[in-house]
């Protein structure tokens, strides 16, 4: 084995594989009860059209030989006239039968199949939605998360071959045990004969289907990172820089690495495979041949009939290819049921910040409001202290701006407000009680927050802002009001259908906006809101400053009587603030007002200073 390929599961993890059999068909039943009553009934008649029509055409076959070469009439009309013929007219009637019937449910069964693999991909994808929208961000800024989310969605991608497979199974083992019990009736070693010619092969297709599972199993984050360039070549978002920079050639190579490294690898298993189960299967060509000139050799002396021999032949033709077909089957079946790891692995995920089993309601209103308690917090996986030692009051009615250097610790003050983290040390309170102790949907919907890498919904003007209160998007009135108030209204009067404008280049009839438009639209979410605390981080940096500082008098004004965050890097703006907070390095350095805070030395000064020369 080549050093860097990947060792494959063991046989035993790939047979435990099979344990999620029973689950998925549990996801399968919950899908649809009646759609998979309805395939299991319709297989199994599937399954035993085959054996009974070999039989028919057996008997056919006998009753032809035993009339030739009886002596009967010598014309059609003699035969019918004599009645010696019905039986076998009969026999054909019913091989024709059964000819229609095994076509009329081959169509059946395909329809009944892909109804219920749609209805299993709508009911697994709706499953993996809700799941991930109760996990903790900490989650999703996390790559192993991300791979092991990427593998459960391939599984929900299009079909779930699995489904197929597995009912394939089900129909071509009764169809085996019918041609068995057949080959047993005539001699059991026929069947013994072709199982042994047949268990290599099994045993060859499972251990090359472990090593294809391994190997995208080690590759998922080249695959995602494939995934990603391949995005980030072809664009609306990215082509403009693409172009600028020229970086296609840099893309293509990236892309290149990745994809040869998994193609070499993937090549020397597919060699493998190709000479080993050539032998393999030779075997069982062996074997089938072996049992053949048997059954040559018995007609010959006169023990089997011709009927016999056609039969017999057949079944043992059809039995190799259907138990091929089985293992096989069952060796993919269980490579799939590899992949189901990782779907059954995500949902077991469960997050780690959730509400309480005895939730307080948040009160409302508010009236001592948030406070930080020595509170430190690392984001997963870093050494270092994103916030330490923090003890800060948030007062109803109070206009807070918080300033600092990029990474002072802003956002993660936002974030944890909003529970998306919770501290690693102190606790943060609303009203004396830790945050921990409320409802979190509650806590939630009584913060509003504009991030300032805000989401740009390729969807209409109206529906952009509604998102900050998605139950309220039929609220027209409601919508108007939020994006008077965000000065948003100007940005939707000059679009050609208003309100309802698709906007975003995602879309043909959408219609792009400008940095600074989309900030309003967003802040526009702000006010849909009855939040009792809101806050700005930053959604403003692409307003100009006289617009900024006309957004945040507004904002100051309009949550009068509720405690407001304003996150800026603009002097001009913060000054109007109740209190201003000075963060560095993850620690509140000074407080108080604007006046306050540039009558004494300190960091505030400096920096305010260093602004203020730029516009002189
Ligand atoms: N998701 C994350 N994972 C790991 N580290 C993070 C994450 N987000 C922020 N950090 C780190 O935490 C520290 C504080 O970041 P934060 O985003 O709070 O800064 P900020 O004051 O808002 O900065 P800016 O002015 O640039 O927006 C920084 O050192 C940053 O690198």
């Amino acid at each position: 084995m080549p050093p860097d390929t990947p060792a494959g599961p063991s046989f035993s993890a790939r047979w435990a594989a099979l344990k999620n059999i029973p689950p998925f068909l549990a996801l399968v039943w919950r899908a649809s009860p009646a759609l998979t009553l309805a395939m299991v009934i319709l297989r199994l008649m599937r399954a035993l059209m085959p054996v009974a029509m070999l039989w028919v055409g057996k008997l056919i076959i006998d009753q032809v030989v035993a009339l030739s070469s009886s002596g009967g009439p010598e014309t059609l009309s003699g035969w019918w006239d004599s009645g010696l013929a019905d039986t076998l007219i009969w026999l054909v009637a019913i091989e024709l039968a059964l000819a229609v019937a095994q076509d009329v449910l081959g169509r059946l069964v395909s329809y009944t199949d892909a109804l219920l693999q749609e209805k299993l991909v709508i009911d697994i994808s709706i499953r993996l939605m809700d799941h991930a929208a109760g996990l903790d961000l900490a989650s999703f800024e996390d790559a192993a998360f991300q791979d092991r989310l990427d593998r459960a969605r391939r599984q929900t991608m299009g079909r779930i071959p699995l489904l197929n497979q597995l009912m394939q199974q089900l129909q071509d083992s009764v169809t085996v045990a019918s041609f068995a019990v057949g080959l047993i009736l005539y001699n059991p070693w026929l069947v013994v004969l072709l199982a042994l010619a047949l268990i290599p092969s099994l045993l060859g297709e499972m251990h090359f289907n472990a090593r294809t599972y391994a190997l995208n199993h080690a590759r998922a984050a080249d695959r995602r990172e494939r995934d990603y360039l391949r995005m980030i070549a072809a664009t609306a978002e990215t082509a403009k820089e693409v172009k600028i920079f020229g970086l296609s050639p840099w893309l293509r190579d990236r892309y290149l690495v990745l994809a040869r490294r998994f193609y070499v690898e993937n090549r020397v298993i597919q060699r493998r495979q190709l000479s080993v189960m050539a032998v393999l299967t030779a075997l069982g060509t062996l074997a089938y041949y072996a049992a053949f000139l048997w059954i040559i050799a018995r007609t010959l002396t006169g023990q089997l009939s011709l009927g016999d021999l056609t039969f017999l032949s057949g079944s043992f033709l059809r039995l190799r290819g259907l138990l091929e077909g089985l293992l096989a089957g069952f060796s993919g079946m269980a490579g799939q049921a590899m992949y189901l790891d990782d779907l059954f692995e995500f949902f077991t995920a469960v997050p780690a910040i959730a509400s309480p089993a005895d939730p307080l309601p948040v009160p409302r209103p508010i009236v001592q409001g948030f406070r930080f308690e020595n509170v430190g917090f690392r984001y997963p996986g870093r050494e270092d202290w994103a916030i330490r030692h923090m003890t800060l009051d948030l007062k109803v009615g109070e206009t807070v701006a918080l300033v600092g250097e990029n990474g002072a610790g802003k956002t993660t003050i936002v974030k944890l407000l909003a529970r998306l983290y919770d501290p690693d040390e102190g606790r943060i309170t609303l009203e004396g009680r830790d945050l921990r102790d409320y409802d979190l949907d509650e806590l939630r919907g009584t913060i509003g927050v504009i991030f300032q890498d805000f989401v740009r919904y390729a969807v209409t003007a109206a529906e952009n802002i509604a998102i900050g209160r998605i139950e309220a998007r039929d609220d027209r009135p409601r919508i108007i009001a939020s994006a008077e108030r965000a000065l948003a209204d100007q940005v939707i009067a000059k679009l050609p259908q208003g309100y309802d404008q698709m906007v975003g280049r995602r879309f043909a009839r959408g219609l792009d906006l400008s940095g600074g438009e989309w900030q309003k639209l967003a802040i526009a979410r702000a006010y849909m809101r009855d939040a009792q605390l809101l806050v700005l981080d930053e959604p403003t940096a692409a307003l100009d400053a006289r617009a900024e500082y006309e957004v945040f008098q507004r904002f100051k004004d309009l949550t009068a009587g509720r405690t407001a965050l304003l996150i800026s890097h603009r002097f001009s703006s913060v000054r109007m603030a109740d209190r201003i907070i000075v963060l560095e390095a993850g620690r509140v350095q000074d407080q108080g007002t604007h006046a306050e805070l540039v009558a004494r030395p300190g960091r505030y000064r400096e920096l305010f200073e260093l602004q203020a020369q730029g516009y002189r």
